[in-house]
């Protein structure tokens, strides 16, 4: 009997009663659990609990029929009133395909009728039990869930995994390494793998195995690792997979839960956003890095112009130039050069990046408290998608809650600039020790002069506890990504062009030689290009992607995202969390 007195909530009651009398005696945690035990989702849950074990009592009864004589009644009825809305829409409730569905379900399940009818034993079982196991399998149009392998040396058709969530796992009757003896009544003896896959393809409905069980089955005592995938994986275009239907394809950003790492090469993983979903095989760290470096090895020779570029690219103190800079002049810089010379991105393909990194990143659920810094937020886009309008509008609408860093340069100040205003203002000697101290998130040259935003700068805007918002070239986003800053990077994506073509008619360009320069054709398509390329190369960084289409509808967009990296939960790199050390 379900009483009052054992109902959970009733316990829960009285705990609270006893734990606000401890409150006031100041015991050391009993504040966090009187808010824990108060708090709204748990008494939701409570309640949902309590109904669920109400209903778990009763018995359902079918109900198709009374839904039935009802319809014939209505039928009547409509007889003697056939104007009346009301008993028509009845009629039409009664009739619809959905409800008639539902009922159905209902009586199924009222019934007990969704059992399988498993084939009876076969008659020739051996007299010892535990040398050979039968198991029988309801397989409804789903994969089996494991993969089979030949012994190389004695030849036998062996289970080489089981992967998680599916079918064989779920029975909780098939394990790695167990050996198939039979499968539907015919022997695998000498079949190939591929053949036995055939037997297994062609079977609806049952499937009868025959085996013997593994002698000593693999304890799993592993921990689930969550990862954010750092490079695309196509199983279907991958010939080294066991099995490419087992294979879980992703993209680049994307946080995997990887549940299995047994094997060194194939790991089992879900989706976070499908975690209902059964596992699928993706290639294992080790795996995965190996197959980068081969793919990028195997690239014609003007791929790896991208190693090369990077080291032209390094100044007169053995850093970063053009790869970071101060945004605009940067760009405008960057810009220029363009024309006499491609960018490194657009000359190699997308795995050249990240050939040279790890495939996966491991990632923790991180929850800001409110009494910690703000999040940095990071801007990142082409050259003219709006970034700086996007920026500048977020900031306007509440210059108390948002600030930008200002930057460092070692041009002369203007008669109307104040220093620490438009910029600090600062000498070479002092911009190059910052720089070679690793206090620069970015930083270029622009007609002579050096221009980059500080760490400093940045850290002063959190220190007044506002959020700061820069912009940053993508090439940055490895420098900004530390324990301290914890930045949250949104791309700003542009639409499609002929959108920006209606949009952008009265959007101006920033060039050098020109003011109030109207977007040509060729930006358009240029702000496309580059804005593939930065996804393709750095989409795995991107905690957001913001379509800048409509102007107020990509603020509002901006405006809740920036909240959002505040005060929501979010996955970021475990070393953020589990190390006090940098990065
Ligand atoms: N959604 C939009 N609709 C119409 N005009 C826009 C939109 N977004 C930005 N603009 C306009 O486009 C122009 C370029 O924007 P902005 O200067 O912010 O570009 P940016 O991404 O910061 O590039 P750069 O670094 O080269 O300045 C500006 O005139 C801006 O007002």
């Amino acid at each position: 009997a379900y009483t009052e007195e054992r109902r959970v909530s009733h316990v829960l009651t009285l705990v609270l009663q006893e734990l606000s009398l401890l409150c006031k005696r100041d015991v050391n945690g009993v504040g966090m659990l009187y808010d824990l035990l108060r708090s709204r989702w748990l008494q939701a849950l409570l309640k949902i609990y309590e109904c669920l074990q109400q209903y778990l009592g009763k018995r359902p009864v079918p109900v198709m029929l009374q839904a039935r004589a009802l319809n014939r009644e209505v039928v009547e009825l409509l007889r003697e009133a056939p104007q009346s809305g009301e008993i028509k829409e009845l009629r039409r409730l009664l009739r619809a395909p959905h409800l008639k569905a539902l009922l159905f379900a209902h009586d199924t399940v009222a019934q007990k009728d969704f059992e399988p009818t498993l084939p009876p034993l076969p008659d020739n079982i051996p007299e010892n039990e535990e040398a050979m196991r039968i198991v029988c399998l309801v397989k409804n149009n789903q994969p089996l869930g494991a993969t089979i392998k030949r012994h190389e040396i004695t030849g036998d058709i062996t289970v080489a995994r089981v992967i998680h969530g599916g079918l064989a796992d779920r029975s909780g009757l098939l394990y790695a390494g167990d050996k198939l003896v039979e499968v539907n009544g015919v022997p695998v003896e000498g079949l190939e793998p591929e053949q036995v896959i055939n037997i297994l393809a062609l079977s609806q409905g049952t499937i009868m195995f025959k085996l013997i069980p593994v002698s000593d089955r693999p304890v799993s005592n592993q921990t689930t690792l969550y990862v954010r995938a750092m490079a695309d994986y196509w199983p279907l275009q991958d010939p080294a997979i066991p099995c490419a239907d087992a294979g879980l394809p992703f993209k680049k950003g994307e946080i995997l839960q990887i549940v299995d790492q047994n094997d060194a090469f194939w790991w089992q993983a879900r989706k976070v956003s499908d975690l209902s979903a059964c596992a699928g095989l993706i290639p294992s760290n080790h795996l995965l890095k190996r197959k980068q470096r081969e793919f990028w090895w195997s690239q014609p020779f003007q791929p790896h112009l991208c190693l090369k570029s990077s080291e032209e690219e390094f100044g007169e103190f053995g850093q970063r130039v053009f790869i970071a800079g101060f945004r605009r002049s940067m760009r405008l810089c960057r810009r220029k050069s363009r024309t006499n010379q491609q960018s490194c991105y657009t000359r190699c393909p997308s795995s050249c990046y990240s050939a040279l990194a790890a495939p996966y990143e491991e990632v923790v659920r991180y929850q800001r408290h409110p009494a910690d810094r703000n999040r940095l937020i990071i801007l990142v886009g082409p050259a003219g998608v709006g970034v700086n309008e996007l920026r500048r509008r977020l900031i306007a609408s509440n210059p108390r809650e948002f600030s930008s860093a200002i930057p460092h340069t070692t041009r002369v100040q203007k008669s109307y600039e104040m220093n620490g205003r438009e910029y600090h203002y600062v000498s070479k000697e002092t911009f190059e020790n910052m720089v070679y101290s690793h206090r620069m998130l970015e930083y270029g040259e622009y007609k002579g002069y050096l221009y980059g935003t500080s760490i400093d700068a940045v850290r002063t805007v959190l220190d007044e506890g506002k959020i700061c918002v820069i912009d940053l070239e993508p090439q940055g986003i490895q420098v900004a990504r530390t324990h301290e800053l914890k930045p949250y990077i949104i791309f700003i994506k542009p639409s499609s062009i002929s959108c920006m073509r209606q949009t952008r008619k009265n959007a101006r360009i920033i060039t050098d030689y020109y003011v109030n320069m109207k977007f040509k054709e060729e930006d358009l398509q240029e702000m496309e290009d580059s804005a593939k390329k930065m996804e393709a190369q750095f989409g795995q960084f991107f905690d957001q992607v913001i379509v800048n289409d409509n102007l107020q509808e990509a603020s509002a967009q901006l405006l809740s995202a920036v909240h959002h990296a505040q005060d929501e939960p979010q996955w970021v790199p475990a070393i953020w969390i589990c190390s006090n050390t940098q990065p």
